[in-house]
Order: structure tokens, then C-alpha cells, then sequence
């Protein structure tokens, strides 16, 4: 599990360190983390260490300290390093340490920020030591200009020919949020001191923060709450209840779907094959019987009826995916939220949801459904409010509701009533295409009716009790995601084809479990 601290968390594990004398020991450790981070991107890159360019981009605060000390262990190993000072204020012993080895430093302020950025263009590699945890708001003045410079000559990440290497985080995202106001640097790698920061999982700042590496600096956070956790491979599989050879169809889990209508019948059939591919018990599908034809072309397995919730005896439900204008999936949809078991509620069913529910009914709108949800409640947020800061508008929807919240998007933010976040950033924009979020449910469906009945469960993820669903739903999303960019290696997705990933997926996770299991 990687768990990000909020910055007001970290500084306060930094607290007693930095009182017992041992705050430029942590900055020490920080830059050094900082420079390996760097030195192993130069060899991997096959650019080498000696002869090679490096820019430090330096702050006024502890960031850009960070940034010059590990400038000056590049120095040390032959790399050639200008520090741009993109402040008026610069730590003093660090720049001093910087320019004893040998490095160059100009002042942002009465430069040309065109011609600097050129140079950090051209350059290997780019430390974005700017701003930390201390910023706020996005950035300013001379150091905003000069990175609109940069991003203009150098291109976007991906094509650009320098590395850039955030330096704890993209400087000028939320810390706490990943909202991102202005201009930033795209970074190749963030490399994360002590901790990750919730904004280096969340939203835009997610984005900006390319692949994280933590770098154990000595913070001891047992105290503190994770502000946001992600669940790795290695988590998910610890979830998965896989069969015994005690288990027969009903004791595996059986889920209900009341998915698809007339109007979009194609919805029910890829809930149903994701769900099956997932693997459990048995699909029990209620609803028109023209989309169970439907579903029975591709799935044959799929037990079909045209009843009600009460007589389709299952562990789990999932309603809503493409039903819509249908007045029985309707009524399926509320008995299956009151019968109290686990319930995924997509699309067509988020009306249905009552007032108060229980963290076991697992929401699963994208934002513009999150903002009729909010709307219908008194709270006011519209699509782009919500994309700016998922995590703010997920734990709002799950504290109204009840309910556990799966926001979709690049980022996938799952919200526990509790106040528990996690943040999944496995998919492939590949994903966001018509019926993606069908095969997202019917994972997300299946998981819940194996895991219904599986009381250890939370523990074997880590988790409390009341937090399980949410770990359900970001496990799903991770399924997902990891499907969604195993099929994109083959091209552009084609969703019904995102059954054959998902097994493909479940079995690569399963295997991981056994290896753990013998290691
Ligand atoms: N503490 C420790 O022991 C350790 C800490 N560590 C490191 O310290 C980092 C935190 O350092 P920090 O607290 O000095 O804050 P940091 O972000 O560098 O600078 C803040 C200054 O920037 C300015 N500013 C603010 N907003 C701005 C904006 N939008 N645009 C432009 N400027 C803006 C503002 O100055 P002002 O503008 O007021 O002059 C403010 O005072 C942390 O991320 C980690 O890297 C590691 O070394 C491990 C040990
Ligand atoms: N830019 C993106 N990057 C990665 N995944 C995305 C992106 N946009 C959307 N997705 C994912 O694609 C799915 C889209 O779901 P949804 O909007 O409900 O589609 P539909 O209703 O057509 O099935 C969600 O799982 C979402 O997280
Ligand atoms: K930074």
C-alpha cells in the first residue's frame, strides 16, 4: 500500500528530528535520495553520469536546499550544473556547498527567462526544487514565466528530450489537494521525501507527478492517519478470495444484475462479461428479456430472469449500467439498495439512491454525475469544481450519503463515509471510452459478491472493518485500470474485448498471492 501524509503531518514527524538538532541531517538524506533518484535516470537513460547537463531550479525555502545539495553531488560525480535562483531568497549554506563544488548559479530576477529556459531545455536533466510543501497557490512571477518558457521550447513530457525530476512534488500543485492553478513542470519522476503527499495521488497533481519514488528519510508516521492510499498489486491480491475445493457456485458468491433496457441494451452485456471474467459463482441477470438474449449471445452462463430482487437470492447486486427510461429496473434498483447487501449503483440507478444509506452501497458516478448527485442534496459543484479537486467532492458525496464513493476519471478517488481515501492512477486514457465504466461495475460487482460473506477480508488489505467497501471499489478500479492498459498494448480499446484483460489480470494477481504465499 503506498499511504500519502498530508504536508501539515509531515512537518509535524519532522518536529521532534528537527528540534533534536537533526533537521539538515533529514535535508542531507533528502538530497541524497534526490541525486541517486537522478544518477540511476542518467544511466538507465543511457545518457551517462560524467559529462552530462543538470539544471537546479532553487527556491527560496527547504525545496530548493534540497535541490542545491543534490546539485552539488552531480557536481562531484562530473555532471555540469547551473542553478537558476528562481527567487530573491536563497538558503545560503546550500548554495554556498553548491558553488564550492564547482557550480554555477544566475538569478532568475533581471535574467532572460526565454533564454534560460532554452538552456534547461537542452539540458539531461531539470530538478524542480521551486517550491515544497511550503507553497501555496500555484506558481508566481519570474519562476511562472520561466517554466511557460521551458514548456514551450522543450515540449510536452513523453517528447522532450530533458528529464524532469520534481523534487518532493511538482512545484505548485495543492500538497493536500493535486489541485493545480497556473503553469507547472511535468515531471518524469517526483521524488518524494519521507512520504508521498496526497497531492501526488489526486487529480491534476497526479498527473504532474509522473512515476513517485519515496525516499525514506527517518520520519517515523505511525502516528498519523494515511491522508490517501493507494492500493498496490500486491494489496489487491491479498483481497481476492480465490475458490477452495470446498466451494460450490452459491459459496463463491452470486451476483444479481439489473443492468441494460431497451434503450441500451449493450450495457448489461459488458457488465456481465466483466463480471465473469472476474470471476465468481454465478451472474444472475434480471431485466427485458430482448437485452438477456443479448447478454446470453456472449454469455451463455448468465442465469436470466425477468423477476424481481426478492427472487433471485444473490450476495450482491449491481444496477443501473444503460438502465435508463425502464420503470422495472427502477424498482430493482431501489430493492437491491434496501436489501442491505454490498450494491454497486452506476448511471441509470445514482437516482435512486435515498437519503442515508450504509458505506456497503458503492456509488460509481464520473464527476458530471457526481455534480447531479451533489445538486440533488443542496451542494453546488459543477463538472470542472469536482475534476479540480476529487477527493474534496468524493468524501462529500460519501459524509452525505452514507455511501462509499467512486469517483471515475484519469485518477479513479474512492471516499469511505469514514473519511478514508484511496486514489488508483492504473488506467490508460485509453479507457475513457463509451462502455468503459459497464466493465468497471461489473468488476467492481463481482469482487462484492465474493468478498459479501468473507469476514477476514479488511484485515488481509489492512483495513478497518468500515472501511472495506472502499478497499473493494479501489481494488476494482486497479483490476480495471490494469486491464484497460494491458489492452491498449494491442491498440485502441475496444470494451467488450476488456473481458479476456481482466482474466488475464486475475490471474497475474493470483499468482503474485501464491508466490507471496511460499516466499
Ligand atoms: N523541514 C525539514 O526538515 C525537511 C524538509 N524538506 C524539504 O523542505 C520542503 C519544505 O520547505 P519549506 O517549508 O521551506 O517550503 P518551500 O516549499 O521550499 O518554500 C516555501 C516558500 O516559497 C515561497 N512561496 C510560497 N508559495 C509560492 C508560490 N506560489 N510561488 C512562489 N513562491 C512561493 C514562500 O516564500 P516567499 O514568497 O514568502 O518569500 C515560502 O516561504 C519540503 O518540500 C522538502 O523538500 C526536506 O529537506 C526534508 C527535511
Ligand atoms: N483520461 C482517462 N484516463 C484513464 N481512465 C479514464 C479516463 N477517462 C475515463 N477513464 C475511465 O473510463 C471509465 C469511463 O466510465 P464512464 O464514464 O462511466 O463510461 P461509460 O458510461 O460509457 O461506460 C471509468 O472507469 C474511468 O475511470
Ligand atoms: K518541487
Amino acid at each position: 500500500m503506498l499511504s500519502a501524509f498530508s504536508g501539515g503531518d509531515v512537518r509535524a514527524a519532522e518536529g521532534p528530528l528537527i528540534d533534536a538538532g537533526l533537521g539538515d541531517a533529514l535535508m542531507q538524506k533528502a538530497a541524497h535520495g534526490l541525486f541517486t533518484v537522478v544518477l540511476g535516470m542518467l544511466r538507465d537513460g543511457g545518457r551517462g553520469v560524467y559529462g552530462a547537463t543538470a539544471v537546479v531550479l532553487a527556491g527560496s525555502g527547504n525545496n530548493g536546499a534540497d535541490a542545491l545539495y543534490a546539485g552539488e553531488r552531480l557536481l562531484r560525480r562530473g555532471v555540469a550544473v547551473l542553478a537558476v535562483l528562481t527567487s530573491e531568497r536563497v538558503h545560503a549554506a546550500s548554495l554556498g556547498a553548491f558553488l564550492r563544488a564547482g557550480g554555477t548559479s544566475v538569478r532568475l530576477d533581471g535574467a532572460d527567462p526565454g533564454a534560460l529556459a532554452l538552456h534547461a531545455a537542452g539540458a539531461d536533466v531539470v530538478i524542480d526544487g521551486i517550491l515544497g510543501t511550503g507553497g501555496s497557490g500555484g506558481l508566481r512571477g519570474h519562476a511562472s514565466a520561466f517554466v511557460e518558457a521551458f514548456n514551450d521550447l522543450a515540449g510536452p513530457r513523453g517528447t522532450r528530450s530533458a528529464l524532469v525530476v520534481a523534487c518532493d512534488l511538482p512545484s505548485g500543485i495543492g500538497v493536500d489537494t493535486g489541485r493545480v492553478d497556473g503553469p507547472l513542470l511535468d515531471a518524469d519522476v517526483t521524488v518524494a521525501f519521507g512520504a508521498a503527499k496526497p497531492g501526488l495521488l489526486l487529480g491534476a497533481g497526479a498527473l504532474a507527478a509522473g512515476e513517485v519514488d519515496v525516499v525514506d528519510i527517518g520520519l517515523d508516521l505511525a502516528a498519523f492517519t494515511p491522508a490517501v492510499r493507494t492500493l498496490l498489486d500486491a494489496d489487491v491480491a491479498a483481497l481476492l478470495r480465490a475458490p477452495t475445493p470446498h466451494d460450490h457456485k452459491y459459496s463463491r458468491g452470486v451476483l444479481g444484475i439489473a443492468a441494460g433496457s431497451a434503450r441500451y441494451p449493450g450495457a448489461a452485456a459488458l457488465a456481465v462479461g466483466a463480471a465473469l471474467a472476474t470471476g465468481l459463482g454465478m451472474v444472475r441477470y434480471l431485466g427485458p428479456g430482448e437485452v438477456a438474449s443479448l447478454v446470453h449471445q456472449r454469455n451463455p452462463e448468465a442465469v436470466a430472469s425477468t423477476g424481481s430482487v426478492d427472487e433471485a437470492r444473490s450476495q450482491a447486486w449491481l444496477v443501473g449500467p444503460g438502465a435508463v427510461d425502464d420503470h422495472d429496473q427502477r424498482r430493482r434498483a431501489a430493492d437491491a439498495i434496501a436489501s442491505g447487501l454490498p450494491v454497486v449503483v452506476d448511471a441509470g440507478a445514482l437516482p435512486e439512491v435515498p437519503e442515508r444509506v450504509g458505506p456497503q452501497v458503492i456509488l460509481t458516478p464520473h464527476a458530471g454525475e457526481l455534480s447531479g448527485l451533489l445538486a440533488a442534496r443542496g451542494v453546488d459543484a459543477d463538472r470542472s469544481a469536482i475534476e479540480a479537486e476529487p477527493a474534496l467532492f468524493a468524501l462529500r458525496a460519501a459524509e452525505t450519503t452514507g455511501a462509499t464513493v467512486l469517483l471515475k476519471g484519469f485518477t479513479t478517488v474512492v471516499a469511505a463515509p469514514s473519511g478514508t481515501l484511496f486514489a488508483q492512477t492504473d488506467a490508460s486514457p485509453w479507457l475513457s471510452t463509451a462502455g468503459s465504466g459497464d466493465t468497471l461495475s461489473g468488476i467492481l460487482g463481482a469482487l462484492a459478491a465474493t468478498l459479501a460473506e468473507d469476514d477476514g477480508a479488511a484485515a488481509r488489505v489492512g483495513v478497518a472493518d468500515e472501511d472495506l467497501w472502499a478497499a473493494v471499489a479501489a481494488a476494482g478500479a486497479a483490476i480495471h485500470g490494469r486491464a484497460g492498459r494491458r489492452a491498449a498494448l494491442r491498440g485502441p480499446i475496444v470494451v467488450s474485448d476488456l473481458p479476456t484483460d481482466i482474466g488475464a489480470v486475475m490471474a497475474h494477481l493470483y499468482e503474485e498471492r501464491r508466490l507471496a504465499a511460499v516466499m
